[in-house]
């Protein structure tokens, strides 16, 4: 006799508890739909930081045109993206001046981690000679193409070759200092997750100033007012630590190269918080290495500090919080360094228009 095979039913779950993407994501708050169409390119988009930093941008529900660069292999990396099933479109392209018009025309978001990193040994003043011509040429054909976009630069040396940018721009009469960012959001990053260690407590719980700049002594955590229970060796392993995780990395890699997962990260951060000023959402702030009238007076006019971010850029520079003696020695000698490392970008950038 024929007996009926019963097949349960599939269990199903109701759309409205279902999970996107975004609310798993750890960006903190992402929007799910874009409120307006972004473009954002990745020059270097093939290295160390570019591969992972595009693929962070391709699930960005807020990016809808993913543009890539690089002296080689950008369009198979923008292939491979292209079949991931997020909106936005992907392209990437060949070397030279025609890509990078392509790349760069219309761009909103220009993120720049070309150029070499370090090996162990090196500091990332060592890079200068690499990376100044590198990152001037790029800037030249920004200045060029995308002259209004958020420029935010990722390769080292920060601290020279932020100015470098600013004065290729000015010189182009289309410098706007409140879209020029050096992305400095890793030393952020860093501080909250090996403070975290040292407390027991979840990384997201804190949110560290560290000011100054972005290569060793210039790096200046900022804890006495929120922490000031965290006081003799133990706060100047932290402090040393902060100053010096780049290096960690570097040692660790052994001649492989710098932090460039954990740099993806903390440049896709920065992207996701301009993203979301720029559609309208208030009270977003991040660190940034930046044109800044903090320690103008004392001759150094790039300084990294909390920035408040809106559909402008730059919105406004928060005051540092209060420091204690100790900090005011960290921030007298890394002002003295950062004074050094902007001159060397800038005279590069006068004598190598
Ligand atoms: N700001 C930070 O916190 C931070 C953190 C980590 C690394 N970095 C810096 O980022 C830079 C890149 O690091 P990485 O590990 O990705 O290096 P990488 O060598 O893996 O990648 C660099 C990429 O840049 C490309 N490139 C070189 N010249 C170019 C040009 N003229 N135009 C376009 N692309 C070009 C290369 O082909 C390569 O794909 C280094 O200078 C490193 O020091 C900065
Ligand atoms: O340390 C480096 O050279 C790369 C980067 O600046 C970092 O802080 O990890």
């Amino acid at each position: 006799m024929f007996t009926a095979i019963r097949i349960p039913a599939a269990r199903t779950l109701p759309f409205a508890g279902r999970r996107a993407f975004s609310d798993y994501s750890p960006f903190g708050r992402l929007a799910t739909s874009p409120a307006k169409p972004a473009k954002v390119a990745v020059l270097g988009a093939t290295g160390g930081i570019g591969q992972p930093l595009s693929l962070l941008m391709k699930l960005n529900p807020l990016v809808t045109d993913l543009a890539l660069y690089d002296i080689r292999g950008a369009r198979g990396v923008a292939v491979d993206l292209s079949h991931i099933n997020t909106n936005s479109t992907v392209k990437g392209y060949a070397a030279g001046e025609e890509g990078l018009k392509a790349t760069l025309q219309g761009a909103d978001i220009v993120l720049i981690p070309a150029g070499v990193p370090r090996k162990p040994g090196m500091t990332r003043d060592d890079l200068f000679n690499t990376n100044a011509s590198i990152v001037r040429d790029l800037a030249k054909a920004a200045a060029q193409y995308s002259p209004e976009a958020n420029m935010l630069i990722i390769s080292n040396p920060v601290n020279s070759t932020v100015p470098i940018v600013s004065e290729v721009f000015k010189a182009r009469n289309v410098y706007n200092p409140k879209r020029l960012f050096g992305v400095t959001t890793l030393d952020v990053v860093r501080a909250s997750r090996f403070i975290s260690e040292v407390k027991g407590t979840d990384p997201a719980h804190h949110n560290i100033t560290v000011a100054g700049g972005h290569s060793g002594l210039t790096i200046v955590p900022l804890l006495s007012e929120k922490y000031p229970e965290i006081v003799g060796e133990t706060r100047d392993a932290l402090v040393k630590r902060i100053q010096f995780g780049g290096d960690e990395v570097v040692n660790a890699k052994e001649s492989m190269g710098s932090a460039t997962l954990s740099m993806a990260y903390a440049g896709a951060r920065m992207a996701n918080s301009l993203l979301r000023a720029r559609a309208g959402e208030s009270g977003i702030s991040e660190p940034a290495f930046v044109e800044s009238p903090l320690y103008k007076a004392a001759g150094v006019d790039f300084f990294a500090s909390e920035v408040e971010l809106g559909p402008e850029g730059v919105k406004e520079i928060h005051a540092l919080p209060k420091t204690n003696e100790y900090e005011n020695e960290l921030l007298a000698t890394a002002l003295q360094d950062l004074k050094a490392n902007i001159k060397k970008g800038i005279d590069f950038t006068k004598s190598n228009p």
